[in-house]
């Protein structure tokens, strides 16, 4: 007898997995290996940004008040008495009339207060001068303009991305605290399986899933052991399952969880003893994705067909992971587009469709990226995009509004809002 599921809502599901993500506590690494890593701790000021007073321009430093009075008709002198290259300091203050060249990025003498961009003098040998008068601070950049020391900068939950760095660097974190990433598994079930370098023979088929999951933790920037391939031998397979999940915070399979007679994973996730959140999702494609938790580890189930594959992925194990690792923001971040095709499959349950969006002089357009089963491999490799049709409709026609989820993006969204 078959067993009939019960579907659940996708948003549920959602939020089912999610609650029994993790996080693994914190670690402290080099800042060259920080990008992409969650900071663990708010980002606070070190000391003031920039730490002194300095010149934005290449050109003169002088005191305002020596200025008073400049015009086209009556230009004002000032005697050079030296100069100052970012990096150095002036040797002494300077005084009524004097002037020090100066250049980006350099500290402002002491007794300066503005500075004169070169193109805004008349140069002779040792002395310029001006046509206009200057004011006090006038191009300067002032101390703690860009961060006050004890200053929150970024929060904890943030991603590290090259600004991120930037940041960290100014105020010499060599080493960052970040949350820990989670040891993730990936195994591929299937008889039907080939290595991606061997031949085809009749029945059996390339396994691509291995490698797409592997290239969606890497977008990621997480390690993985891949466990290979497995074929649907029950007693084996649940070896290497119980093996894989000994070694791993997240195991990742593909294939193997819909009710076929070689579809072993939820036995074998019975055997084991794992709690299923859910082995039936009101979704296409991935349907049958099903998740499970043993020992506060996390079991994907991803379905065997490409595209249930990655959508399952991106919907579900990626929000897992990114908040495992710390993240306040793990969802994939969605936009409006409006749709530029018919998709005309009737929907029973929220349909996922793999579609291009691009900006256009009318506003971002959204098309599906072709053959859209859920055993669709080419869609996949031509999709930037997932559309998000709602349960319970006829169909979609050019023109209507539509919600799409951002794929590969650096940053997410705090919230699963759909
Ligand atoms: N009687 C029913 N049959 C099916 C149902 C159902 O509800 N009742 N659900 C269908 C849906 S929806 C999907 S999706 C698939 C899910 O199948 P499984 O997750 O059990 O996956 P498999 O049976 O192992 O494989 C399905 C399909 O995918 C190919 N595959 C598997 N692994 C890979 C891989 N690593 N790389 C590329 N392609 C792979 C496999 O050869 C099959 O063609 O079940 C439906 N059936
Ligand atoms: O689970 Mo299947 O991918 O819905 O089509
Ligand atoms: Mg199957």
């Amino acid at each position: 007898m078959v067993e009939i599921r019960k579907p659940i809502p996708v948003a549920h599901a959602v939020e089912l997995v999610m609650k029994h993500a993790y996080p693994l506590g914190n670690e402290e690494i080099p800042l060259e290996n920080a990008y992409g890593r969650i900071l663990a701790e708010p980002l606070l000021a070190k000391h003031d940004v920039p730490p002194f007073d300095r010149s934005p321009y290449d050109g003169y430093a002088i005191r305002s008040e020596d200025t008073d009075g400049a015009s086209g008709d009556s230009r004002v002198p000032f005697r050079v008495i030296g100069e100052i290259g970012a990096g150095h300091v002036a040797d002494r203050p300077i005084n009524k009339g004097e002037a020090f060249r100066i250049m980006t990025g350099a500290l402002i003498p002491e007794n300066a207060n503005a500075v004169v961009m070169f193109e805004q003098t008349v140069e002779t040998k040792d002395a310029f001068t001006i046509r206009k008068p200057f004011s006090k601070g006038e191009n300067i950049s002032f101390k703690g303009e860009d961060a006050k020391d004890g200053e929150l900068l970024i929060d904890a939950g943030a991603l590290i991305h090259p600004g991120t760095i930037a940041l960290l660097a100014t105020f010499g974190y060599a080493h960052v605290n970040v949350a820990k990433q989670p040891v993730v598994g990936i195994l591929s079930t299937g008889t039907e399986l080939l290595n991606v370098d061997e031949e085809l023979v009749p029945g059996k088929i390339r396994n691509s899933n291995g490698p797409m999951i592997m290239a969606q933790l890497d977008r990621m920037g997480i390690d993985y052991k891949s466990y290979g391939m497995h074929a649907d031998d029950l007693d084996s397979c649940a070896q290497m399952v119980a093996q894989a999940i000994e070694e791993t915070d997240v195991l990742i399979t593909t294939g193997g969880v819909s009710v076929g007679d070689y579809d072993h994973l939820p036995l074998i996730y019975e055997r084991l003893g794992a709690k299923v959140l859910f082995n039936k999702v009101a979704m296409r494609p991935g349907s049958v994705t099903t998740v499970a938790v043993l020992d506060k580890k996390l079991l994907f189930g991803l379905s065997g067909n490409p595209s249930a594959c990655f959508t399952g992925f991106e919907l579900f194990t990626r929000p897992a992971i990114l908040t495992m690792m710390g993240a306040d923001k793990p969802y994939m971040p969605r936009m409006t587009a409006e749709l530029s095709e018919d998709f005309q499959k009737p929907n029973p349950f929220t349909r996922f469709v793999r579609a291009i969006w691009e900006s256009t002089p009318d506003g971002v357009v959204a098309r599906p990226a072709g053959f859209n089963k859920s055993s669709a491999v080419s869609s996949i490799a031509r999709g930037n995009c997932i559309i998000v049709l709602p349960s319970g409709t006829r169909g979609f026609t050019v023109g209507m509004k539509v919600d799409i989820l951002l794929l590969g993006a650096e940053q997410g969204v705090a919230d699963w809002v759909l």
